[in-house]
């Protein structure tokens, strides 16, 4: 069933816009545990000590429901640290951090992002945490063009959002989606630079239901001046 509403010029024959290009379920559920256990550790580090105290307390505690669904690994909004984002800021209700590594005493975790570095040419990259708070969203953008270059992959884990296109030219123009946890989209030269993109906190596409929810993506970005680095050594 194609839960995909679009209302734009040319589709490809899988459904999605040129340049776009997603994996709906390429992280198991397992995987989705782990990898989202390893970014949500990579944001708790930068909490301050009392909020950290809190969140040990809470899982010392017992109390937590042990479920097995993907959004029990993350604690209620109340044991972290969300910004609220400026007026001018597109991004509401959100933790973030910029990641140089990752553990590399966890192979399983290495194999999965080894396989996200398969998706994509083999150049330096920029990595980037972004997590929601429930009622957090992105609104229409597009990413700083003298900061990325040509593509930007995103990893969605957690609650399914909906992400929606719009022709930056043309309003009428758009696409919309959901992105469950576990799948991975790539946007790239037209769709990275002639739409905006935003993420959606809550709505219908197709017959789909979204609402709210954390949710945590793992952004992944070629550097801009790779080129540079590349043909200057
Ligand atoms: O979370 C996402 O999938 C998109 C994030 C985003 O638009 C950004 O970091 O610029
Ligand atoms: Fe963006």
């Amino acid at each position: 069933m194609n839960h995909d509403i679009c209302r734009c010029i040319s589709l490809k024959a899988d459904g999605y816009p040129a340049d776009f290009t997603f994996y709906p379920n390429f992280f198991s559920h397992e995987e989705q545990r782990l990898l989202l256990s390893a970014a949500l550790h990579k944001l708790d580090m930068s909490e301050n000590r009392k909020v950290r105290r809190r969140q040990r307390e809470l899982l010392a505690s017992g109390t937590l429901k042990l479920l097995n669904s993907i959004e029990q690994v993350f604690l209620p909004d109340e044991y972290y640290t969300f910004e609220e984002g400026h007026y001018d800021n597109v991004i509401r209700r959100y933790r973030e951090i910029h990641v140089s590594s990752w553990p590399d005493d966890q192979p399983e975790l290495q194999r999965l992002l080894q396989r996200l570095q398969e998706l994509h040419p083999p150049v330096p990259t920029q990595t980037h945490i972004l997590h929601l708070a429930s009622d957090g969203e992105i609104q229409p953008h597009v990413d700083n063009t003298e900061a990325s270059g040509s593509w930007i992959l995103g990893v969605s884990l957690g609650s399914p959002r909906g992400l929606r296109l719009e022709n930056a030219e043309d309003p009428s123009d758009t696409f919309e989606m959901i992105l469950p946890s576990g799948s991975v989209y790539i946007q790239r030269d037209s769709t990275r630079y002639n739409y905006k993109h935003s993420i959606l906190l809550r709505g219908d596409v197709g017959l789909t239901r979204f609402n709210g929810g954390q949710r945590l993506s793992i952004m992944i970005r070629v550097r801009q001046n790779y080129l540079v680095h590349g043909i200057l050594g």
